[in-house]
Order: C-alpha cells, then structure tokens, then sequence
C-alpha cells in the first residue's frame, strides 16, 4: 500500500555531492555537437527510452499548443539542447510525471521541452537529480538521483529491503507497492505493441492483467556478482602486464549510471542458497586474493536436491529429518512428501538441478535457464492451457499434434507441454543447452521416438521438418534481440496453425508479432495492415522480475480464418 507523503522520509542517494541550482534554467550551457547516432530498431533500453521520451512531449505538446511537432528528432528540445541547460554535474528539481518502459522516472522540467529520465522515482515525485548528460538528438537528458524532495502517494520507501536501493543498478522499483509494479508492466506490454509493431490499434488485443510472481523478495535462483581489477594503467593492462591487489576490492553489482563496481554483501532478491553462496564466495575471493590478477565474474546459482520423506509418520522424530539434517551449506524446504535440499553451485561447468512441479530440470550452472522458480508452475500451466485452439473451434480444423520448441534451451517448453503432443522437435545453438534438453526429456519419461532436439541455429530448423505446419504449433523463445528476418520468412512459409512467442523483451516481441501479424514483403503478398496471415488471440506479461523494470511477454497468435486457421 503506497504511504501518504507525510510518513515517508525523504531518501537521499549515497555518494550524491549536493549543489543546489535553481531548477537547472539560470546557467546556460554549450556543448560539442555529438556524433548523430545510427537509428537502432533493436528494443534495446535507448531506443525504448527515445519512444518514450516522444511519446511523453507529444502528449505535452497537445495538452499545450497542439500544433508542435515533436515526432521528427528535430524538436524544441533539440534546439534548447544548445542553448540554456544545466551544467552537468549541476543539481535540478523535478517532477515525475511517469515511468518509462526502462523502469526510469521522465520528467518535463518547467518551460521546457526536454524530458529528464530519473532512475529510482515514481509519478508524482517531486525530487532531486543531478545532471549527467544532455542528449543533442534527442531532446533528453540523463540524470542521478540525489533526494525525494516531495513523496508521489505511489512512493512507499517502507518497502524498500536492500540498503544499497537507489545506489545499485539492479532494481528499480522495491519503493513501489507490487500492484502498481504490476500495473506499470502492464503498461509496459500495452505500450511495446502500440509503439514497436507498426500495427493499428484493432488488431491488437487488450493486454491481459500481467500474473505476479509468487515470491517477489528471495526469488532469484541465478546471481552474477563481479569485481574489478587492481588500478593500473589500461596501456600496460593491455600489454598483458597486472599489478597485485593490495586490498579486497568492492564485490557486488554496478553502480547505477556508471561502470563502477559497488560493494554488496547480500541481495535479498536472491533466494536464500544464493544469498548463502554470495557471503561465502566473497569470504573465498578475499582469502584468494593472491591468486586473481584480473577481476571476475561470480556465478551463484541455485541447485536443488529432492528428497523423499520416510513413510513414517512425520510429526515423530523421523528419520527423514535427520537425512536432510541441517548442514551449514544447505537451505531445506519442506515441501510437504520430500524436502528440497537447496545449495548455491559456483562452477558453470557443474550441473544444476531444478524442479518445475514434478518436472526436474538438469542443466551445467553457466547456462540458461529462467531465473525465477517460484513463477514457472504458474507460467507453465499458462502455456499449457493455451498452445491449443480453444475447444469450441479445435474440431473443425486438422488436430494439432506437433510441437516444435525454438530456441528451447535446456526444453523447458517440449518437455512441460510433451503430454499435449506426439511428436516434439526443440532447437537451439548451445550444444550444451541440447545435451541437457536431450537428458531431461529421459528424466521426465519422454518417449525417444517421439521427441527430438537439434543443436543449430533455429533458422535452420525448416529444413528438416516433415511435419505439416496446419497440425503444427510453435513456441518461440528467442533472446533478447529477437528472431532474424531469415526465421521469420521461413516460419510464415512454413504456415503452423498457432504460435506462443514468449520473450524477456517485449519491444523485439512486439516487433516480430507485427511482422507475422503484418505481412512480410514477398512472402505472403507484401506488408501492410493486417496483410499477414496470422492473427493476435491474446498478449500478456509475467512478472519474472519483480522489484525491476523488465517483464516476460507472451502472445498467442493464430491462423485467421481465411488463410485456413481455426
Ligand atoms: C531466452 S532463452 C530460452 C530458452 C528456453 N526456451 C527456456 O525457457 O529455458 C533463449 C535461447 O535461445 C538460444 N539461441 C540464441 N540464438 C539462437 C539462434 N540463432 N538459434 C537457436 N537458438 C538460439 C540460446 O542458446 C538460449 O537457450
């Protein structure tokens, strides 16, 4: 429950110098001309930044004087960019006036056409920043956050669990109800598709209610905690030549808005064995100092040990206690016929172990796998009840039978969704993803006729399908960037009845949907709205991430029907 502004303190960012100038307007500051950046179209967070920022000052510009244009780059705010800003490093008062799709507060400063993205603050808040740089191309600037100088009613700093919050490039939301996180990634979704499909509003489907995670502290089964080399100079570091560390350097995670290494002892978004190996890890770099010439990168990942209880009656003094007798390395977990023995693996070469209902997982610790436990049951059971027509229109069309799993990692979606189909075919480039992809679908009783992986690019995956795409469902579950042009060509020739694609980023899923949605140039009678030969049944996101900006999407699309779909 978001605290009135009259209970919460004030919280001020550790490390900010504090030099106050009057709403950053009264110095005025001249700047080199920057390079003209390259038009990216990658959803990366600078390019969903600069939608947002146009976005933000076109809605101004209407509530204003509608008839500025602020959609072309060449904006106002461009033009005040080389004439009065504040100086960097000078400190300014905003207003937030929303969060961005990055998980950064935007605030117009008065009088202005330039948007100022504060991390750390929520709509409504009246802070101060510092400045840190102006962007010529784009009429935004980038800022640190210093104080709360006035509360929005959606702040409530109680919340906050992590001394190092508002310092620590990891989270940006823990001052935030978890209701209205879930609503901003609502948004988030809703925003990506109007912003990143190039589709028309009617073909694109309310967004659903984004479905929370279960746990929203202790949740993640993977930390990568890093430190930095001992100072040197670059030239010598190049040529190969280190000098010892003469202390224990800071061990932690990045300082927001710069590429310094911050000290942290602990991560409460971690699950507890994670948090467990974090404090020995950095007892163990610390001790082996001596041995590290350059900085590293710490894996922490979670492994779980299942272990069934006796038979005997549990409330006695059961031998099974005593199996999985608390040891100093081990976090247990009572779940009821077995106890979970959970312990953090630090070598990436090792094999993890991790259950998702019955389903058990293996994979080496250094390669993927979603990093939020506590949400995969629900999230599974989500896509399980819906890879598949509705009923009511299942029996007027070809079955679907086939399952085919791109980007499958260690099978995840083949092996959770295996009961629906008869024949299963997953496809990834790690080789080691597909070893494990190959064991687990043995662990879960997976009939080896019946299913198969591939270790290649998904590209490549058409060439050896001899199924037809109208009894064929297809899950996607591509990295960040995306799916290439050449995957996208070949999965709309190749036709399947529906696809799930499932993505962490939902500005490149957007992206790709519009496509399938849209039509592609050549390939089923050129683009244009609704030219494409599928259609989207429903969209919605799932909070993986809880306490940061990002959020998992999934959209359900289908063949329309006069293209042969249900
Ligand atoms: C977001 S992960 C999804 C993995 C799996 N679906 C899961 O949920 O565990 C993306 C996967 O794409 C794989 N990948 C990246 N580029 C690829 C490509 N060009 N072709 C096939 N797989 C690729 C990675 O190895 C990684 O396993």
């Amino acid at each position: 429950m978001a605290s009135s502004a009259a209970n919460v303190a004030p919280i001020e960012s550790n490390g900010s110098k504090r030099r106050m100038c009057d709403g950053g307007r009264q110095k005025s500051y001249r700047f080199k001309k920057q390079k003209t950046s390259k038009p990216t179209k990658d959803g990366s967070n600078e390019e969903v930044l600069i939608e947002d920022v146009r976005v933000l000052l076109q809605k101004q510009s209407l509530e204003d004087t509608p008839a500025k244009d602020y959609t072309n780059g060449e904006t106002e705010g461009s033009s005040t960019a080389t004439g009065a800003l504040p100086e960097p490093f000078s400190e300014i008062d905003l207003t937030v006036s929303e969060l961005s799709s990055t998980g950064d507060g935007l605030a117009i400063a008065p009088d202005t056409s330039r948007v100022y993205v504060v991390p750390f603050t929520a709509p409504g808040d009246t802070v101060t920043a510092k400045v840190i740089k102006h962007f010529h191309d784009h009429p935004y600037t980038l800022t640190d956050f210093v104080k709360v100088q006035q509360p929005s009613p959606h702040r409530d700093d109680t919340l906050v669990q992590c001394p190092y919050f508002a310092k620590c490039s990891g989270c940006q939301f823990q001052m935030l109800p978890y209701s209205y996180q879930l609503e901003h990634k609502k948004t988030i979704v809703e925003k990506a598709y109007k912003n990143f499909s190039n589709l028309p509003p009617e073909l694109i489907p309310p967004v659903e209610d984004t479905i929370g995670s279960p746990l929203q502290y202790g949740y993640r089964t993977k930390l990568t905690p890093h430190f930095d080399g001992p100072p040197g100079k670059r030239s010598d570091k190049r040529k190969g030549i280190h000098q010892a560390f003469t202390e224990v350097p800071p061990i932690g995670f990045m300082q927001k808005g710069t590429r310094r290494t911050i000290d942290i002892e602990d991560c409460p978004i971690g699950t507890d064995a994670v948090r467990m190996g974090m404090k020995w890890e950095r007892k163990r770099v610390a001790a082996e100092l001596s041995t590290y010439k350059r900085g590293a990168t710490l894996l922490l990942r979670e492994s779980t040990k299942r272990v069934p209880k006796p038979l005997q009656d549990a409330t006695t003094n059961s031998a099974a206690d005593e199996s999985v007798a608390a040891k100093d390395d081990v976090i247990l977990e009572d779940r009821g016929d077995y106890v979970d023995e959970k312990t953090c693996v630090t070598n990436s070469n090792a094999t993890t172990t991790e259950y998702i209902d019955n389903f058990v997982f293996e994979n080496p610790a250094g390669s993927f796998f979603q990093n939020n436990n506590s949400i995969l049951p629900t999230f599974t059971q989500y896509i399980r009840e819906r890879i598949l027509p509705p009923a009511s229109t299942a029996t007027t069309h070809p079955k679907i039978t086939n399952l085919i799993d791109a980007y499958s990692g260690s099978g995840l979606f083949t092996i959770t969704l295996s009961s629906l189909f008869v024949r299963s075919l997953g496809i990834d480039i790690s080789g080691p993803s597909i070893a494990s992809a190959t064991t687990n679908a043995a662990l879960n009783n997976l009939p080896r006729d019946r299913t198969t992986f591939l270790a290649a690019d998904a590209a490549n995956l058409f060439a050896s399908i001899d199924f037809p795409g109208a009894e064929t469902v297809v899950v996607i579950d591509p990295p960040r960037k995306g799916c290439d042009e050449s995957f996208l060509r070949q999965l709309i020739r190749f036709s399947p009845a529906r696809v799930v694609y499932v993505s962490c980023n939902v500005h490149t899923q957007a992206r790709d949907v519009g496509v399938l949605v849209g039509g592609m140039e050549g390939v089923d009678g050129g683009t244009g709205p609704g030219r494409g030969v599928y259609e989207i049944e429903s969209l919605r996101g799932f909070d993986f991430f809880p306490q940061t900006g990002h959020v998992e999407g999934v959209a359900v699309l289908r063949k329309k029907a006069e293209a042969g779909g249900e």
